[in-house]
Formats: C-alpha cells, sequence, structure tokens
C-alpha cells in the first residue's frame, strides 16, 4: 500500500470554494469488481458513489443531445470525450452536500485525469486501483447479467484493450504522487473488501 494523502483538498475550483472534498479515485479493468467495493465503502463510509459509466449510461436514458454519440462509443468500448464525462461528475458533485465522493471508473486515460483538475479544480487523495487478471475479469462481465449493451466478449475485448492502452499512464502518475493504493481483486467480495477498508478507516480519524 502506497498512500499518503488524507487531508481534504483546498483548490481553485468552484466546487472546493464550497467545501471540503475527500476525493477518490476507484480505477481497475472491466469486471475487476469497482461498482462492488464502491457499495461497500458507500455503506460502511458514507461516501457519496459517481460511476462515470453508469453517468453515461443515464445520459443515453434520458435521450439527451450526447446520448447517440455515447451509446456508440460504449458499444466499441471507447473512451468517451473528456468534457462530456467531467461535466457529468461535476453535475452529480454540485449536486450532493456531502464533499465525499467515489468517483468509480474515471480517469481512463490522461486526457481524462488533466481535463478534471482544469474543470473541477481538484485532485484525488486517494487512488484506488483494483488489480485483477484479464480471465477473471472476463469471467465476471459474462456472468454479470445487467444487460448492458457493452457485455459480450466482443466488446470486453476490446474494453480491455482500451484499459491496457491508457490506463497506466494515470496509475503511474497517482503512483509518483503516493497516492496509489493497489488492492489484489482476487478472493470473494468480503475479503476484497477487508483490503480496502483499512485505507477509508485510515481517513476516518482526519475527517
Ligand atoms: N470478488 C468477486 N468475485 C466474484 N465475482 C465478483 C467479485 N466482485 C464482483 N463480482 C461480480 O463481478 C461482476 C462485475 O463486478 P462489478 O460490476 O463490481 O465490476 P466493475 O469493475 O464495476 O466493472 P465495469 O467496469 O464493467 O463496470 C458483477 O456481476 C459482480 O457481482
Ligand atoms: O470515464 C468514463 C467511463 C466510462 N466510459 C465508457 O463507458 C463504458 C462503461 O464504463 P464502466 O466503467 O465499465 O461502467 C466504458 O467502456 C466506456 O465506453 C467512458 O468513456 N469514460
Ligand atoms: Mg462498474
Amino acid at each position: 500500500m502506497e498512500f499518503s494523502s488524507a487531508e481534504p483538498f483546498k483548490g481553485e475550483g468552484c466546487l472546493s470554494k464550497e467545501k471540503n472534498l475527500y476525493i477518490t479515485f476507484v480505477l481497475g479493468g472491466p469486471g475487476s469488481g469497482k461498482g462492488t467495493q464502491c457499495a461497500k465503502i458507500v455503506e460502511n463510509f458514507g461516501y457519496t458513489h459517481l460511476s462515470a459509466g453508469e453517468l453515461l449510461r443515464q445520459e443515453i436514458a434520458s435521450n439527451s443531445e450526447d446520448g447517440v454519440m455515447i451509446l456508440d462509443m460504449i458499444k466499441e468500448g471507447k473512451i468517451v470525450p473528456s468534457e462530456v464525462t467531467v461535466k457529468l461528475i461535476q453535475k452529480g458533485m454540485e449536486s450532493c452536500d456531502n464533499g465525499k465522493f467515489l468517483i468509480d471508473g474515471f480517469p481512463r486515460n490522461e486526457e481524462n485525469r488533466t481535463a478534471f483538475e482544469q474543470i473541477i479544480g481538484a485532485e484525488p487523495n486517494i487512488v484506488l486501483f483494483f488489480d485483477c487478471p484479464e480471465e477473471e475479469m472476463i469471467k465476471r462481465v459474462l456472468n454479470r447479467n445487467e444487460g448492458r449493451v457493452d457485455d459480450n466478449i466482443e466488446t470486453i475485448r476490446k474494453r480491455l484493450k482500451v484499459f491496457a492502452a491508457s490506463h497506466y499512464p494515470v496509475i503511474d502518475y497517482y503512483s509518483k504522487k503516493g497516492k496509489l493504493c493497489k488492492i489484489d481483486a482476487i478472493g470473494t467480495e468480503d475479503e476484497i473488501f477487508e483490503r480496502v477498508r483499512p485505507v477509508f478507516a485510515a481517513c476516518e480519524g482526519v475527517q
């Protein structure tokens, strides 16, 4: 485990002027268990969970202007333009009194990361990275059964390729800043949560 940053972020963005922000980015490949573990963190530590993928799926469902473009990108496993995603995250953060956020599945590449910093004016305190072998991720996604348009073997392969090609620079960036907490994502959901729990328990005292 290599993280140090439990202090609230007080940056220049509109959000950070209004409240202390405790931001955790939750990263990992498709099916690595991000959403599952976020639900447990919410339950135990009272964070607000914002899944970037879920915000994009809600945008499709609301028939918004960007909906068709987003659907096309998701079907191909491609990364939606940063500005679109960051604006949705910003809206989610602004609509919440709580300043403790889990931002799940974002940033997916360096451009996402810098867009968040510019638009939101804040950085994460902690970055969780769920480290899971590809074969396990494929098995989990194919068993998920939630009717997602991208939960098929063809799109999963594309998502894994995009993940492998774009996430390392982000992970590396936060590792160098001492913010990365890599979690072994093999085991039962409860076993994995026992690896996650100490990260948040350590922050409780300073919030
Ligand atoms: N430790 C685990 N062992 C077995 N199955 C798991 C485990 N954790 C999660 N799952 C299951 O695997 C599937 C994928 O998990 P989850 O949706 O949390 O992944 P994710 O990282 O959010 O994926 P995506 O990036 O595609 O949204 C779900 O059906 C979930 O119930
Ligand atoms: O920041 C993001 C998050 C997601 N996407 C697109 O959505 C799908 C599904 O994301 P999940 O995190 O698995 O729910 C992803 O493959 C991308 O196409 C995105 O573009 N940017
Ligand atoms: Mg998810």
